[in-house]
């Protein structure tokens, strides 16, 4: 038999070894995910804090460096994608950007040893310059390296299952997804394992080959397409039906019916950054939300970031229910819930979860205290003396002042204060967090009392303290503790996390499906660059400010998102599912060019004798 003398590529899929309809080197893939996530999210759940208390940035810089990050690790999934596709195929790609990514691990560990620079030994770095310029250096690594794997992994995943395992091959997206929760869970606990179980895999991997430089080809060709519309922009040329069929006369029919599959692709992926947007506050403002509330759960306390593992719990518990449960509910109710269309019902979840974060505010803010506006100021005098005294603050401003204080706040006035509050006490804790123990010499006395989340106290202490064992302490609340249980925060949580089930497990089982077999990994890079594009939209709107009112910002981003659902609905009703293999096959047979199952069949006998003797290879090119 004759091959047109056209570049064939020939897939041969090496029979892999299963369990339970499942291929077994789908578990170190697993497993590997679970690794590097749980990494990943032990080291960015103590990033601001680093930040914050070892780099001592403020708050705004530590979380605009925290998103930043967090944005150049779901961009960075391009350059993975084209490494893999183009040049060292997935499996490389996934060990080379590990080890990347451990050096990171480690530059970003070395930089938090402060002895390297305290000359002194007085506990605080000398050199922050080099403590910064090793930790940018760590972030940038590590952020290469997640970011770069991570189109790899989901898509050598799913390029290990066979066609009759198209089941399968949904269900693993869902483990995959569960797996990435647990990791990110569990990180909070246990410190990094290694991440060599997944090189244990590696004999039995389908591998296969990058096929050139693909998006150098793709780039050429759509820069190809877009000149050659232009040079014919003339209304007497013939319309074309599609834009990049421009590219006809230069380049192959295969790669241009490619690019339009990825193109179609992605022009649906425009709206998909304002999920993020609302998702990622989670970790910013949602977190602060939970700074005002009060975690007193009776038998333990929970800390205001420690809020956000609801996440992946919620997940390891939503994932099964949705794929065993509602799904198949839904279908036998004969609704058709196409991927679309849960991505759609997960945006409006996630808009759900903004309202009701927006409901929990209203009742946080009937509880702040109310501090002086920019035109006010605060003065709070603290009388010791026995009885009521009458201070005069200005000619015609008379106070009477209780025995023990009063707080006050008058219009444009500035006095000095013997204590001044002007926020709520951080991170939900009190200005003093225990009992505390007064020590003069040899004196001392202990006092103790509960004290409220959130709250600030000032206690007076008279010279007789020690005699009387702390009894004669008087203590002033300023502050009232936080009232508002963040139990109330669960249901924006349980919505927000739905809507990610919808969403993002859908996302990524979508972009594997929709994309030619050459792209797959681009096409993963695509769907996570939704997410940094999301950051990066959280980011600016945190640099331009905030509207007056915190309630009023959540509605704000929740009708957005559902504005943008309404968009997105629209889109994907347009969109037409399409199966990338049956495309490739029907363009090949234009061409005159033999079907991939063919070739494999003709050719098995010829590379019966290859295989033995090449390494455990899975696809080969020919020419
Ligand atoms: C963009 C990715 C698909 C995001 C994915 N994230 C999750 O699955 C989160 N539910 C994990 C999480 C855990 C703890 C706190 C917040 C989020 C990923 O990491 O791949």
């Amino acid at each position: 038999m004759r091959y047109p003398p056209t570049l064939l590529i020939i897939a041969t899929k090496k029979l892999t070894a299963e369990c339970c309809g499942y291929p077994i080197s789908i578990f170190f893939i697993v497993v590997n995910e679970f690794c590097e996530r749980f990494s990943y999210y032990g080291m960015r759940a103590v990033l601001v804090l680093y930040f914050r208390y070892f780099l001592l940035w403020d708050d705004d810089l530590a979380t605009s460096i925290y998103h930043a990050f967090v944005a150049l690790c779901y961009l960075t999934p391009i350059l993975g994608a084209i490494i893999a596709d183009s040049w060292l195929g997935k499996f490389k790609t996934i060990i080379y950007l590990s080890i990347v990514y451990a050096i990171g691990q480690v530059t970003m560990a070395i930089s938090t040893i402060h002895d390297i620079t305290d000359a002194n030994r007085d506990g605080t770095p000398d050199n922050f310059t080099f403590h910064i310029a090793l930790s940018m250096l760590g972030l940038i690594l590590i952020a290469l390296g997640t970011g770069g794997i991570k189109p790899c992994v989901a898509a050598f995943g799913g390029d290990q299952f066979q066609e009759h395992q198209s089941r399968q091959l949904n269900t693993f997206f869902s483990v995959f997804y569960l797996c990435i929760n647990a990791g990110s869970l569990l990180s909070t606990l246990i410190t990094p394992v290694l991440r060599v179980v997944f090189i244990a895999g590696s004999g039995m991997y389908v591998k296969t080959d990058p096929e050139g430089n693909i998006m150098w080809s793709v780039c050429k060709c759509i820069g190809f397409a877009i000149k050659n519309r232009f040079r014919h922009r003339s209304s007497s040329y013939p319309k074309r039906e599609h834009w990049m069929d421009w590219a006809n006369e230069k380049y192959d029919k295969l790669l241009i019916a490619q690019i339009k599959m990825v193109l179609k692709v992605l022009f649906l992926y425009i709206p998909l950054p304002m999920f993020w947007t609302l998702f990622d506050q989670k970790g910013s403002r949602w977190t602060l939300q939970a700074t005002t509330m009060s975690g007193d759960f009776g038998a333990f306390i929970l800390q205001p970031d420690q809020m956000q593992t609801v996440n992946p719990i919620l997940i390891l518990t939503l994932v099964p229910i949705m794929d065993r449960l509602i799904f198949p509910l839904i279908q036998k109710c004969g609704l058709n819930f196409s991927p679309l269309k849960r991505m759609t019902v997960g945006m409006l979840f996630a808009a759900m979860a903004f309202v009701s974060a927006a409901l929990v505010q209203i009742e946080i803010d009937k509880t702040l205290p109310n501090f002086p506006s920019s035109s006010e100021s605060q003065l709070k005098v603290v009388n010791t003396y026995s009885t009521t005294l009458n201070v005069t603050i200005s000619p015609n401003e008379h106070l009477l002042i209780e025995s023990f204080g009063v707080q006050l706040h008058t219009s444009k006035h500035t006095y000095s204060t013997i204590s001044y509050v002007k926020s709520k006490p951080r991170e939900g804790k009190n200005a003093i967090r225990r009992d505390f123990v007064l020590r003069h010499g040899e004196q001392w006395c202990e006092f103790s009392r509960k004290f409220g989340f959130g709250a600030s106290y000032t206690f007076l202490i008279p010279s007789t303290v020690f005699s009387d064992d702390c009894e004669s302490i008087t203590e002033v609340e300023d502050m009232k503790p936080n009232s508002v249980h963040m139990a109330l925060q669960i249901p924006q949580y349980f919505l927000i996390t739905t809507g990610e089930v919808m969403f993002s497990v859908t996302g990524l089982q979508f972009s594997y499906s929709q994309a030619p077999k050459n792209m797959k990994s681009v096409l993963q890079a695509g769907w996570l660059c939704t997410n940094a594009v999301g950051n990066i939209i959280v980011l600016i709107v945190a640099e331009l400010g905030k509207l007056p009112k915190q309630w009023a910002e959540y509605l704000l981003f929740a009708s957005l998102l559902v504005a943008v659902s309404i968009i997105f609905s629209i889109m994907a009703y347009f969109y037409t599912y399409i199966d990338p293999a049956e495309i490739e096959a029907q363009v090949r047979k234009e061409q005159g060019l033999e079907p991939e199952e063919m070739e494999k069949e003709t050719l098995e006998m010829e590379e019966k004798d290859e295989d033995q003797k090449n390494e455990q290879g899975v696809k080969q090119t020919k020419i």
